[in-house]
This record gives C-alpha cells, structure tokens and sequence, in this order.
C-alpha cells in the first residue's frame, strides 16, 4: 500500500485552484511505490500524477523537481512537473510537501528482455548528455563515507562471514578514487520498478529522489545490477551486454572508465547491499518500507569479484 496521507476531493479541488489544469474530475490512490504518497488525478485537462512526499521537506524538492523539468525538456523519458500560479513545482497539502507531474503510458517490467535493457541503457545515456546543462549540484548521500560507516555500525550483529565479506568489500573499495571519472547528474537508483515501458519504449524514468552529483558509469553499473539480474540472483551476461550496447550507442566509455567497470559494479553492489542491511538491523520507527533482501547484493558483489569478463 502505498497511500499513506488521504486527500479529500474538497480539500485537493482548493489545492488545485493554485493550478490551470482544469477542474478535478476524480482521484484514485495508486497501490505501487513505497516511500511516498502518490495519486492519479483526473481533470478536465487530463491526467496527472499527486504525489505527497512522506520524508522529504518542501525545501529540498525544487532540486529534484527542477531536474525532472530539465530532462523532460531536453527529450528525457521522465514525467513533467506542473507548475503552479507562483512558478513553484511545490506546496502544502494535507500537512505534506506535494507536487503534480504528467503521467506517463506504460507499466514496470519484472521480467525485462534484451531489447528492453537497450532501451534502458540509451535512455540513462541520454539522461546523463541531458544533465551536462543543469545548473545545480547535489552530493551523493549514500557515497563512501555512508557505506563505511554504516557498515561499521553494523559488522558486530552480523553473520560473522557475512560481516567479514562486507568489510572486505568496504576495504577494497576504499582502495579506489574515481575523481579521474566523468561526472555529472546521475538517477542512482534506476532499478526496474523506477522505470515505465510501453512495448520496448521506455515510457519513463520515474523516482528522482536519489538523484545526485556522481560518477555517470557508477549510475550505469547500479542499473545494470538490477535490469540484468535474473531470479536467480545472477547477472545474465545477455541482458548486461544489452544494456551496455544500449548506452555506449549514444556514450562510448573511456578508457579510464573501462579500467574502473569492475570496481564500480562492485561499488554498485556494495551500496545496496548496506541501505538494504540497514532498513533490516536498524528498522526506523513508524518508517513505511518492505524490507528487502540484502543477500541478493551481497551476492552480487561476491560474483563480481570472481568474474574475469565485464561484458565490455
Ligand atoms: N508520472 C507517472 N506516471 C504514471 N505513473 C506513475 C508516475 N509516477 C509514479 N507512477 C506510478 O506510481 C508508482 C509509485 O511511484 P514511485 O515513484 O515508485 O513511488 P515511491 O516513491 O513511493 O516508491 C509507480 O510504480 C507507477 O506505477
Ligand atoms: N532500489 C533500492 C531501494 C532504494 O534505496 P534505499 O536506500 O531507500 O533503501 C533497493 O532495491 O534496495
């Protein structure tokens, strides 16, 4: 369930007079996601997506929801941001920081073919040419000093080989510095349900919110980890190299981010695998997230360390 904060028809039809998008015909809570709040908002204008952010402040949405502008008016697959009487993307409703973006067609793929992960490789490069022109700048919040002291604060209640190949990893990566790498705007989270398909067409990029300054292969190796990944728990090398001729058919990687590929896979790994320990050991009080299976990263880190071909 995903509708955490109700909104009364009354109350959204007085919201949406700061708006010209017409008159409100109906909403409709949508089931999917798992940190906010989110609706479909039919007016007679058409339809929009409300959604209600449960964490973030009102004051740290206009990065977000200035990059989404950006993107979707550079050709980005993502959904629009309405904006309203003042200019803004964003407001109060029902004691929340809200916005209105454009709803995209299409659905989440569970199951995602070859041609599928192309398409989501060209589009995350046409995401990351996109963001060469946004002006502002955001740090990565789960980079290496997240990771090393999460983890830190963790190895004492773990599996005691389980701790020992997370510090393993921790210290490798702590091996490495990347600031020779392209950088510029990165999703950083761009797993299978954060992107709607119609058919083999990426209808949309969705879920922005750890969107950050960072390194661009580093963004490719977290999608590549999720859309290549089979129920098994291993990298299907068909997808992976699917989703890299995807990407490297509008941004070819250099040879410095050939070098780097296999630790940045790892990186990737590494980084879901402590936020997914850490929603399991230190569960927040009243927090509104399934818990997912940290093992499924930990495994994906631990076949990259063993893996000689990177697909490349
Ligand atoms: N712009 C949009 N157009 C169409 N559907 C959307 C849009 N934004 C979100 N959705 C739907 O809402 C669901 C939840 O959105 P998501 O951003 O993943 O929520 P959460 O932040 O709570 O995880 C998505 O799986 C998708 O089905
Ligand atoms: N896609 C992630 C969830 C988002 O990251 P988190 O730091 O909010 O847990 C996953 O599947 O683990």
């Amino acid at each position: 369930m995903s509708v955490y904060t109700s909104v009364g028809e009354a109350e959204l039809a007085a919201w949406l007079s700061r708006y010209s998008i017409g008159q409100l015909k109906s909403l409709k809570g949508i089931a999917a996601g798992i940190t906010n709040t989110n609706y479909f908002v039919d007016t007679t204008h058409g339809r929009y997506v409300l959604t209600l952010f449960e964490v973030l402040r009102l004051d740290e949405l206009p990065y977000y929801l200035e990059l989404m502008s950006h993107l979707a008016r550079h050709g980005v697959a993502c959904p629009a941001p309405i904006a309203d009487s003042t200019d803004g993307y964003a407001s109060m409703l029902a004691g929340k920081p809200a916005c209105l973006v454009t709803c995209l067609t299409g659905a989440e793929v569970s199951a995602p073919s070859a041609a599928q992960c192309f398409a989501v490789g060209e589009m995350l490069a046409a995401m990351h040419e996109a963001g060469n022109t946004f002006p502002r700048r955001m740090a990565n919040p789960r980079g290496p000093a997240w990771w090393s002291a999460t983890a830190a604060g963790l190895y004492a209640e773990m599996d005691a080989l389980d701790a020992a190949s997370l510090r393993e990893e921790v210290a490798f990566q702590d091996r490495y510095r990347f600031a020779h790498l392209p950088t510029g705007v990165v999703h950083a989270d761009l797993f299978r349900d954060n992107v709607l398909f119609d058919g083999d067409r990426v209808a949309g990029f969705i879920d922005f919110y750890y969107a950050c300054n960072d390194v661009l292969a580093y963004d490719v190796a977290i999608a590549l980890n999720d859309w290549a990944r089979r129920d098994d728990g291993a990298i299907d090398d068909a997808l992976a190299r699917a989703l890299l001729a995807g990407y490297q058919s509008l941004r070819r990687f250099s040879d410095d981010e050939k070098a780097a590929w296999p630790v940045l896979l790892r990186a990737a790994g590494l980084r879901f695998w402590t936020s997914r320990l850490l929603d399991l050991y230190r569960p927040q009080a009243g927090e509104m997230t399934y818990t997912k299976d940290p093992k499924v990263f930990q495994r994906v880190v631990e076949d990259h360390r063993a893996r000689r071909d990177f697909w490349l």
